[in-house]
């Protein structure tokens, strides 16, 4: 365990000298930040999610993701003490041509409701990318912020000299495997959170967020090599000042190798593109007008060597020797983030399009989701 300034001094040098890390809290230990530094310049991507690191993906599927392997990275770790910073309802940056903005996001919701209505897709997630002043704010000063601010997300900071610095707060799980047990979870449906307010969710909303559990569930159940695919009931999950619907997902994989073709089946989900799938996808790489990148897409730990601790019990010892080479995997889907480019961060933020969608609200959606960043990058 390295004291939190050393662990940042460390952070600090990989990215003066160029060389990829990534850093990283989970939201079931949020104050355990854990690292891990790339010892070279190389490059390295993994295809099928065999290899053991940490893996950055696009959005599109086909395109490589990064991976920073477990085997040629230092792993470091510190316990992050969040209390100088400044918490609490914080003013947030605004950009400029918000008017354009708006207008455009709009112009893209109705071609959409369009689009449904003719029956090519019932569900597409829209998106758009708002750049603002970070300022003289540095990366990390901005990260140990937003460690502070958001106790129950997975809060990144990625850095690849090919993808530049990413960081974020997102609430949702892609999945998370432990030997032949998954998890995942079908996240949608979004309201602002205001405190002392009961919650009620519209129909559109819970509508919504059905498609995407039936989609996930049913996509399972069809899949070779999975069983036991279940449901939890839905329940409302908070992520910083937005409240989503989530249905916790759960099965079994026939081998613990298997997490590749499960992150196939699953990636992009309705969360994030739509359905159909292809059409919903079709629709997004032709009309939204910019490249999502990493947004989106996925990030976490892939097939990561469980510490067990063996006993000196020698009857069990079939069953340590299996326990000690088990692996974990907790993927997360790469919402709430942004692209921090010389002093600009580009924010990245979307909304679920049904034919009850209303392209007001959808734009004010987008505009709440941006504060999570936004209010990140006051000093
Ligand atoms: C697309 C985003 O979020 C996703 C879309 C949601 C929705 O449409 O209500 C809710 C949660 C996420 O699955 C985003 O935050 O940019």
């Amino acid at each position: 365990m390295n004291s939190q300034l050393e662990f940042f001094d460390r952070l600090q040098d990989q990215l003066d000298s160029q060389k990829p890390f990534v850093a990283y809290s989970k939201p079931e230990n949020n104050s355990r930040v854990k690292a891990f530094l790339q010892k070279e310049m190389m490059s390295y991507s993994t295809n099928d999610l065999k290899d053991s690191g940490f893996v950055f993906a696009p959005f599109q599927p086909e395109k490589p993701a990064y991976l920073i392997p477990y085997d040629h990275s230092d792993l470091i770790e510190c316990e992050f003490d969040g209390s100088n910073y400044e918490n609490g309802e914080s003013r947030s940056v605004e950009s400029a041509n918000s008017e354009t903005q708006k207008t455009s996001h709009e112009k893209l919701v109705k071609d959409a409701i369009l689009e449904i209505e003719k029956g090519s897709f019932e569900k597409v997630v829209l998106s758009r990318s708002e750049a603002v002043q970070a300022g003289a704010l540095k990366p990390l000063n901005i990260f140990q912020t937003i460690l502070s601010k958001y106790a129950t997300a997975m809060v990144y900071i990625w850095f690849h000299p090919e993808t530049g610095i990413w960081m974020g707060a997102t609430p949702e799980t892609l999945v998370e495997s432990h030997r032949t047990n998954f998890k995942t979870m079908a996240l949608a449906g979004t309201q602002l959170y205001k405190e002392g307010h009961s919650v009620n969710w519209g129909t559109k909303e819970i509508e919504e967020q059905e498609f995407v559990t039936s989609y996930i569930y049913t996509a399972l159940q069809e899949m070779d090599g999975i069983y036991q695919v279940k449901a939890s009931e839905p329940y409302t999950k908070r992520a910083g000042n937005i409240l989503h619907i989530c249905t916790d997902i759960t099965g079994k994989l026939k081998s613990a190798r298997d997490i590749g073709e499960l992150v196939k089946a699953l990636h992009p989900t309705p969360a994030v593109c739509g359905l159909p799938k292809e059409s919903a996808l079709r629709f997004i790489l032709d009309n939204e007008n910019y490249d999502r990148q990493y947004y989106s897409g996925f990030l976490g730990e892939l097939n990561i060597k469980n510490e067990v601790k063996r006993s000196g019990n020698r009857r069990n010892q079939e069953n340590q020797q299996f326990a000690a080479i088990s692996t974990k995997t907790h993927l997360f889907v790469n919402l709430r983030c942004m692209k921090i480019d010389s002093g600009i961060a580009n924010i990245f933020v979307g909304g679920g399009i049904t034919k009850d969608s209303k392209p007001e609200d959808e734009w004010q959606e987008t505009v709440n989701k941006s504060q999570t960043m936004k209010t990140v990058l006051v000093k």
